[in-house]
């Protein structure tokens, strides 16, 4: 089993190419963390990771986020180790505590925009105040989206991306970069 993974995780490295470097990310990071804080310092926000693709995204943006919020995650899929979209799956809910509160979704990637739509309706459902959200990756795709993110880190071609958090078949959400097979 192992020795499997690691032949099919090393083809996939193989054919790699570097889209954004960790240096990059962390520039991408610290900017966006300004434009949060000058939107919602102040507002007591309730911050939710989406699981499981945005765990690294989180946990670089919040230490630089010096203002008082609460913090707890979501987990829809629709992805499910596939490389293309489909039915939205929800593993975790969103939490019952947001009733009033300003909602803060951190995100990776908004690719054809149906999650974070449907995590948008589901939170405003549940009585939030107000939603924003912030995705690291804002995919080009060419068609209309239902939703646009209220902070984004980089604009990417329409291309499969892995690492800081993305998979590629369940595989590779701990590189420290982000790639994409190469064409
Ligand atoms: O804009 P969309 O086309 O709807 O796709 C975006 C979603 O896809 C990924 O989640 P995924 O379903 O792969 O779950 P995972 O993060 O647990 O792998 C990603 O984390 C986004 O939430
Ligand atoms: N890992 C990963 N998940 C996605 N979900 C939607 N698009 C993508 C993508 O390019 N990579």
């Amino acid at each position: 089993m192992a020795v499997f993974v690691d032949k099919e995780a090393n083809q996939f490295l193989i054919h790699a190419e570097l889209i954004a470097s960790a240096h990059m990310l962390s520039e991408t990071v610290e900017r966006m963390a300004k434009n949060i804080t000058t939107v919602l310092a102040g507002q007591y926000p309730l911050v939710l990771c989406v699981m499981s693709g945005a765990v690294v995204f989180s946990g670089q943006l919040l230490p630089l986020l010096h203002f008082p919020l609460d913090f707890d995650y979501l987990h829809p899929t629709r992805y499910n180790h596939m490389l293309q979209g489909g039915v939205i799956e929800w593993k975790v809910l969103p939490p019952a505590h947001l009733k009033g509160r300003v909602v803060l979704v951190l995100d990776d990637v908004l690719d054809e925009g149906f999650t974070l739509a449907a995590i948008r309706q589901r939170i405003m459902e549940e009585g939030a105040k107000a939603f924003y959200s912030a995705v690291l990756v804002d995919k080009v795709i060419g068609k209309t989206k239902p939703i646009s993110a209220d902070f984004i880190g980089m604009s990417l071609p329409d291309r499969y991306i892995f690492g800081y958090g993305m998979d590629i078949k369940g595989l590779w959400r701990n590189l420290p970069a982000i790639f994409a097979l190469k064409e």
